[in-house]
């Protein structure tokens, strides 16, 4: 009888949404690497580059990954519209942090943004993705390399990983996801807010 309810259970998470939240200082390449996630994973052409603005509200990408539902909120970065991020942290299962590696002169601003997310109590335990972005460029850095530029510090203390990726031109992109969804999987943060969800008859969430 238990492994009955037991397989329900799983049945019914796996149709659940995953929310991911995609942060990052103005102009790294979120929406763009939003529509390349979503032509990869769903054969829909993307937005041509120059069609693509700076992002004032709030760009939702939905796509299947391993058959979990993953929901994107895209956001923009721009200093006057990141004070907006913190509404949806609360509801985030993880967050991926897009950086522009072939722009040194603005890691800075992307650390001391990434340490602000970083203490925010709402999103203790979320699972990160550090993206180093503009990889078709030669100047982009590595994802090592940006690991040591930004020099976070408690990152150790949680779930994360760097990654070279193009928006461009889909370097990455499979494996990012991929990580995305075996880390939700198995975190905490998942089952508290699948947890809270059931508690407040939503259903699994
Ligand atoms: N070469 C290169 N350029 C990129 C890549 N990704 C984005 N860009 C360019 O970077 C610029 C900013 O891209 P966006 O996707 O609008 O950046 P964003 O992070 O969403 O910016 P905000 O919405 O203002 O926060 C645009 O000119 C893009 O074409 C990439 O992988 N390679
Ligand atoms: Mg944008």
């Amino acid at each position: 009888m238990f492994s009955l309810f037991y397989g329900l259970w799983k049945y019914l998470f796996s149709k659940m949404e995953l929310h991911v939240l995609i942060l990052g200082i103005d102009k790294a390449g979120k929406t763009t690497l939003l529509e390349r996630m979503k032509s990869v994973y769903s054969n829909i052409e993307s937005l041509p580059h120059d069609r693509i603005v700076p992002t004032v509200g709030l760009n939702i990408g939905r796509i299947e990954v391993a058959n979990r539902k993953l929901v994107f909120w895209d956001l923009g970065g721009q200093p006057g519209l990141r004070s907006i991020w913190e509404k949806y942290y609360e509801e985030a299962h993880a967050v991926v942090f897009v950086v522009d590696a072939a722009c040194p002169s603005k890691f800075e601003d992307a650390k001391s943004a990434l340490e602000k997310v970083l203490r925010h109590e709402d999103l203790q335990g979320a699972p990160l993705l550090i993206l180093a972005n503009k990889q078709d460029l030669p100047q982009a850095v590595s994802a090592d390399e940006l690991a040591r530029c930004l020099d976070l510090k408690k990152l150790e203390e949680r779930v994360h990983m760097f990654e070279a990726v193009s928006a461009y031109d889909g370097i990455g992109i499979r494996e990012s996801a991929e990580w995305l969804v075996e880390v939700m999987e198995k975190s905490k943060r998942t089952e508290m807010l699948r947890a809270r969800a059931g508690a407040m008859g939503q259903g699994p969430a």
